[in-house]
């Protein structure tokens, strides 16, 4: 098991598992750590083909990206944990919540869907990135990811990011297109049985607030939150996603 992970937080602490984006490391979990390290013990990982985490051998699959989760957990020895991933990590938590929910107390899944996208746009994306690189992705990143607001005030911030994209793995980041462009969750959603809150943007234009919604009417345990963001909501608005995500697994 090569899963680029670390752990913050007391030892003793339950164990909150935090699962990132496509085009992202366990570095955009920052403006969380200070909030949640304090009641959990936090563990971030880069999910497959991201950071330090290596592409398996097999065609990348969202069940690959789960059973990477339950594999950690079994490594840590930890029976039952929570969870909060973003986007295709959020789609790794409904994927979770589906095959796994005994594993979990509850689960928080942001600007994520039971279907995200589709297979053409996954796979037209996933070539061209092998073809040409993650620079083109790149640039057109922050228009998925952030609104123009927040691009004009946090220009610093979203360079930072759109930057990292860039310096990525484009192997890895094609190889997640490709699983996102066979993941399709949505005769699942009536049994994931686990608490789960729902987060969506309301200028998300990636996974949008119908997306949530749909989840919301069609999972049988959801509590809905709609934070006034795009689509990386944990960076725009920390402070309300931080409070969500808290009082959410405190009650
Ligand atoms: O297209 C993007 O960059 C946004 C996105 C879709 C799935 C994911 O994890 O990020």
């Amino acid at each position: 098991m090569s899963i680029d992970y670390r752990l913050d937080g007391p030892s003793e602490a339950p164990l909150l598992v935090l699962s990132n984006s496509l085009g992202t490391t366990f570095e955009l979990w920052q403006p969380q750590m200070a909030a949640l390290a304090q009641q959990y013990r936090v563990l971030r990982y880069n999910q497959r083909g991201h950071g330090a985490t290596p592409l398996p051998e097999a065609p990348l699959t969202l069940e690959i990206l789960g059973q990477d989760v339950i594999a950690l957990l079994d490594k840590l020895d930890v029976e039952r944990a929570y969870f909060c991933g973003i986007s295709m990590g959020g789609l790794t938590g409904l994927w979770l919540n589906r095959y796994h929910p005994q594993r979990f107390h509850k689960l928080a899944v942001a600007n994520t869907a039971a279907r995200i996208g589709n297979e053409a746009g996954w796979q037209q994306r996933a070539q061209q990135v092998r073809q040409e690189g993650l620079a083109p992705i790149a640039a057109t990143s922050p228009a998925r990811w952030f609104t123009e607001d927040f691009q004009r005030d946090q220009q610093p911030l979203v360079t930072a990011l759109t930057e990292q994209l860039a310096r990525g793995d484009a192997a890895g980041y094609a190889a997640c297109c490709e699983a996102l462009a066979q993941a399709d969750l949505r005769d699942a959603v009536p049994y994931m049985s686990a608490p789960m809150l729902v987060i969506a943007g309301e200028h998300d234009p990636v996974t949008t607030v119908a997306d949530a919604q749909w989840l919301a009417a069609n999972a049988p345990n959801v509590t809905l939150a709609v934070l006034p963001t795009s689509h990386i909501s944990n960076v725009a608005c920390p402070e309300l996603f931080n409070q969500q995500v808290m009082q959410f697994f405190a009650v």
